[in-house]
Parts: C-alpha cells; sequence; structure tokens
C-alpha cells in the first residue's frame, strides 16, 4: 500500500488543524463567541481597549475587572500565578486551554509560617481568561474549585474564549487594556492603565518582618511584592530574612545585613525612585553580595544606569531559554515580565549575565568586581525538579564567604550550592 494511503488519517487530522487555525484568524475582530460555556452561567465578556469583544461564559465572581490583558503559556500552576503580586494589576489568560481541573490547594503553612501552595496571601490578578474550564476537579490537595475560589476572593473569570484567537491579537499589538464584565455589570467605559500607578507600593509589605530569625546570615530582602518561594528558598539554606518595604531607608538598617535581595513585584519599575536610589547607595558602598530577581533585576540594571523598556507582549511561562554568558549554557527558566532591560551599551564595571536564547532580551546582569548579580527568571519557580535554583545556592555561599572574610576568618562553612548538586545528582 503507497505510504499516503496509511498516512491518510494523520493528514486529514492535520489538515482539520490547518482549517481551524484558519478560521480562528479569520474570526479575529471584532467578535468572537463560540465554545460550550457552564450551563446557566451568567454571560461574561472581556472588551480590549482596541475594540475586540470575546463572549463566554462567567465562572468567577459576578463582578467586573479592568487590567492590562497579559497571557501566560504555563501549562500548569494557576493557583501559583494567581497569587503572584507581579500580576497585580492584570488580566490574566491562560493559553493552556483546560484550567482548574486539579483544584485549588489547602492553605496550609511551611515551617517558616507561609502558604505552601500560594505565592501570597490572596489572588492578585484582577481577573482570569480561559478556554475551557474544569467543572469537576480532581486533586488529593484540592480542597475547593477554581470557580469556589474565584467567587470568595472576588475576582470575576470568563470561559469559553477562543484564547488562540486572543492571544493573536495581544502578540500583534502587544499587552492591551482590557475591560472583563459579567452579566449586567458592567465595567465603567473610561480606561484606566494600571501600570500608571505605583504598583508595588500595593504589593510590598507595610512593616519589617523576619523569616528564620535562627538563620546563621542575615539577608534584607527588599519587598518589592514578593513570591513566598523566594522567601522559603532563603530561609531553607539556613539564612534569616528580613522583608523590609521597597521604600525602607536601607542606609540606616545595612550595617549588620550580610546580604541584599530584591524581589519581584507588578508593575512598571520606573516608579521605584526610592529602591533605585538606595541600589545606587550601595553600589557605592557595599561590598556584601546583592542578588535581584525580576523586577529586582530591572531595578538594579536603572541603579546601573541601564534603561528599561516595555516589551510587546512580555515573557510569561515556564520554558524560557536562558544562556548564562559566563558558562554558554542554557536554562530553561521561569518568567513573568512586561518590561526589560536596554543591555545594548553596558554601564561600565558592569557586564550582561543572562540572555534569552528566543528574543536576545535581557535575562540578567552581573558586577565584574563587586558580587552583584542579578535575573529576569525566576529561579525560585521551575519547570523541572531544580533548574535554576543553583542561583539561591551560589549567592548564599557568596554571603557566607563575605561574612567568614570580613570576621578575618579563613574557614568558611562548606558551599551550600555544592551540597545541593550532590543531592541532586544523588536523586538524578
Ligand atoms: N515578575 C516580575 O518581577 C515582573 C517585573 C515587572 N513588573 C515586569 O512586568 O516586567
Amino acid at each position: 500500500m503507497p505510504l499516503l494511503a496509511t498516512a491518510t488519517p494523520l493528514a486529514a487530522a492535520l489538515r482539520g488543524t490547518r482549517h481551524l487555525a484558519k478560521r480562528t484568524l479569520a474570526t479575529q475582530a471584532p467578535h468572537h463567541s463560540h465554545y460550550p460555556v457552564v450551563p446557566g452561567a451568567l454571560t461574561a465578556r472581556l472588551r480590549l481597549r482596541t475594540g475586540e469583544t470575546f463572549t463566554g461564559g462567567s465562572f468567577g465572581a459576578p463582578t467586573a475587572a479592568m487590567g492590562e490583558t497579559v497571557f501566560t503559556t504555563s501549562l500548569v500552576g494557576y493557583p501559583e500565578s494567581m497569587t503572584d503580586p507581579s500580576y497585580l494589576g492584570q488580566l490574566l489568560v491562560f493559553t493552556q486551554p483546560l484550567i482548574g481541573n486539579y483544584g485549588v490547594p489547602q492553605r496550609t503553612r511551611d515551617e517558616f509560617g507561609l502558604l505552601r501552595h500560594f505565592e501570597s496571601e490572596k489572588i492578585q490578578c484582577r481577573g482570569i481568561v480561559v478556554s475551557d474550564y474544569a467543572q469537576r476537579y480532581s486533586h488529593w490537595n484540592a480542597v475547593e474549585s477554581l470557580q469556589e475560589w474565584c467567587h470568595r476572593e472576588n475576582v470575576p473569570a470568563i470561559t469559553g474564549v477562543d484564547t488562540r484567537a486572543l492571544v493573536h491579537i495581544l502578540r500583534g499589538q502587544g499587552s492591551t487594556l482590557g475591560a472583563l464584565s459579567t452579566g449586567a455589570v458592567e465595567q465603567p467605559v473610561e480606561w484606566v492603565d494600571p501600570n500608571k500607578a505605583n504598583l508595588v507600593a500595593q504589593a510590598s509589605t507595610p512593616s519589617v518582618r523576619v523569616f528564620n530569625p535562627q538563620g546563621s546570615v542575615n539577608i534584607m530582602l527588599i519587598d518589592c511584592g514578593v513570591k513566598y518561594n523566594i522567601i522559603r528558598s532563603l530561609c531553607q539554606l539556613g539564612a534569616r530574612v528580613t522583608l523590609v518595604p521597597w521604600d525602607h531607608n536601607i542606609a540606616d538598617s545595612v550595617s549588620d545585613v550580610d546580604g541584599i535581595f530584591i524581589s519581584n513585584g507588578p508593575g512598571s519599575p520606573t516608579h521605584c525612585t526610592k529602591t533605585i536610589e538606595s541600589l545606587r547607595w550601595l553600589f557605592g558602598t557595599y561590598d556584601r553580595p546583592i542578588f535581584g530577581i525580576c523586577m529586582g533585576n530591572q531595578l538594579m540594571g536603572l541603579a546601573a544606569g541601564l534603561p528599561a523598556y516595555k516589551l510587546r507582549f512580555g515573557n510569561r511561562g515556564h520554558n524560557q531559554p536562558a544562556v548564562d554568558l559566563t558558562t554558554g549554557k542554557c536554562v530553561i527558566t521561569s518568567q513573568n515580565h512586561g518590561y526589560a532591560l536596554d543591555d545594548s551599551q553596558m554601564p561600565r564595571g558592569w557586564d550582561r549575565f543572562f540572555v534569552n536564547a528566543n528574543d536576545g532580551s535581557n535575562e540578567g546582569i552581573r558586577h565584574l568586581e563587586k558580587p552583584f548579580r542579578s535575573v529576569q527568571f525566576h529561579p525560585e519557580a521551575k519547570g523541572g525538579p531544580l533548574d535554576t535554583a543553583y542561583l539561591f545556592a551560589e549567592f548564599i555561599d557568596a554571603v557566607r564567604a563575605a561574612k567568614a572574610e570580613a570576621a578575618g576568618s579563613s574557614v568558611a562553612a562548606p558551599p551550600v550550592s555544592e551540597a545541593e548538586s550532590s543531592a541532586a545528582s544523588a536523586s538524578a
């Protein structure tokens, strides 16, 4: 039998896919409505500022919300993403079609008092947009449905949206303001860009908090909207973590600090002038390790003299390749950002650390003499079991070494990064 004949079912399936893709493109504007929605649900509507409207079913709170419409390609992790403070002010579109199928986990806390399965205390995004909400969920750890959670936290959610068409629009024109309405509750027509406000001031801790007080090195963590797993990652490596607000008076409190960490956070980094000033002061006076993640990378770059710009639609997902320019090694990273540093001209004394292998955008910077480094991706969030977790271990090693040196001792504790990597190879 000719090969063509055996391949026919596959060829037909592929033709079907192509046909679907064409149909999706053809129906892009101005109105989209198709998939079946939750039976008996209120109608929900997502309207982009540029005029495109998507109609579906409401499965969240019967309320309305406006935000920057952004998409994530993550296949799993909706509880973590939705509680990540970096999504504050945003309507979050999931490209993974089936959302809700493993429910929402328990609010149990770890030994440091942090919620185990969420990145902060509450849902941070303003609303969610999905293709196919799973009305039945199943998971050993689930205690409620995504629908119940959204209701409880007063967050609107729409299902039945052709998210492929929506993402096509967002990739083309860039992240766009969107208004999500449910039933008769209409989002007011005046468009307000959340990025014009200082969202970091809303997400940051209002007061100083200490985690793992018996830890052996003192890390000051500047909270721009920190994810719990960043605090946890530092505590697990034996650090005492002092969480301080984004505008904390650093100069007054840094003398007994062994290392400084700058967290992730929502919105534009340009609002954080106080943090940028503090970092600039630290770069001139501080010699111990400094490390930044995502917003932390952007703030360190701005303090060093690099400009930041807005990416067209940002990088949000769990499989972004980043090349470490010091080793040539490519790591697969988890990301959630809409801004980036323009590293085309590096300031004196600094170099690029990582670069994105897909779009060439900056993924980190490092100081050439002092132990100051930052990354645009999230080493605390990993698609695989470990991925870039080694960056935390290297930071704590550098902190311990600097502390030992300052104390005039040549005997430093064994590096945690080595302990980590031997544990990793033992479990591999
Ligand atoms: N995850 C983050 O820290 C995001 C940083 C910043 N809000 C951005 O979107 O680029």
